[in-house]
């Protein structure tokens, strides 16, 4: 589905991501994990195109994607999530997610339909008609997967979407991400909340000062020294 090939970004002399290849496959769940500064963003950011990377090549379902912008990708089906959320904060929540359904550039005849729907799909917690500045985090995250999932994604990539939940709200964040890869998107997460990561994924790769130190399963990742030496001082991968 999305393959990275020797993948590059450097901001003036620091090297933020080196040679990264990664291959993730249709309907998995791949997580990206790495000690602060590791360059999990700056990656996302690459793929998502916010970054144009100065070496390596990116693919899209075989497809060149290369450099593209964020809209230009928008449209082929990849979308995104933010660390802090970005819907409008004056808008109500339904009038949020029905931007995205007009913005995804698939027709819909009743874009209000669609995007209650979707709101249906995540299982928004409150009325739909709430302006979106008075939602809480839970509320604000679940807006967030909505307004990316009504672009029609095929590949949506998550930063850091379990911040800040507390940890009677994970598992119901867990089955959440989980119907969301059933129903056929691919997913990209990046996070830092291990109880998450290490719950939703079905592959992870570790980056450490921009290069990728393994990947594998999560029972190959918890094992690995390589990954428990980088997080030494960090929090426990178990
Ligand atoms: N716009 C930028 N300009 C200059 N340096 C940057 C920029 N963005 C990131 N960096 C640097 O690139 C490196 C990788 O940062 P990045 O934010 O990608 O790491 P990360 O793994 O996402 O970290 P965190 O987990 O703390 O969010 C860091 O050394 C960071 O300081």
């Amino acid at each position: 589905m999305l393959k990275t090939e020797g993948v590059e970004k450097r901001f003036g002399g620091l090297v933020a991501v080196k040679d990264v290849s990664i291959t993730v496959n249709k309907g998995e769940i791949f997580g990206l994990i790495g000690p602060n500064g590791a360059g999990k963003t700056t990656f996302l950011n690459c793929i998502s195109g916010f970054y144009k990377p100065e070496k390596g090549r990116i693919t899209f379902k075989e497809q060149d994607i290369t450099g593209l912008s964020p809209t230009q990708l928008c449209h082929k089906g990849i979308a995104r999530t933010f660390q802090i959320a970005r819907s409008f904060p004056k808008l109500s929540a339904l009038d949020n997610v029905k931007v995205s359904v007009i913005y995804g550039g698939k027709q819909h005849q009743n874009p209000e339909r669609r995007a209650k729907e979707i709101m249906d799909f995540v299982g928004f917690p409150v009325a739909t008609n709430i302006i979106a500045e008075n939602l809480n985090t839970m509320q604000l995250k679940r807006l967030e997967l909505a307004r990316a999932l009504a672009t029609n994604s095929e590949l949506l990539l998550l930063d850091e979407v379990a911040a800040g939940l507390t940890p009677s709200e994970l598992p119901t964040f867990i089955e959440l991400i989980k119907k969301i890869r059933d129903s056929g998107v691919t997913i990209i997460c990046i996070e830092h909340v291990m109880k998450f990561i290490m719950g939703v994924c079905d592959r992870i790769a570790v980056l450490n000062f921009g290069a990728k130190i393994a990947d594998g399963t999560v029972e190959e990742i918890k094992n690995d020294p390589k990954v428990t030496e980088a997080y030494l001082g960090e929090e426990n991968v178990h």
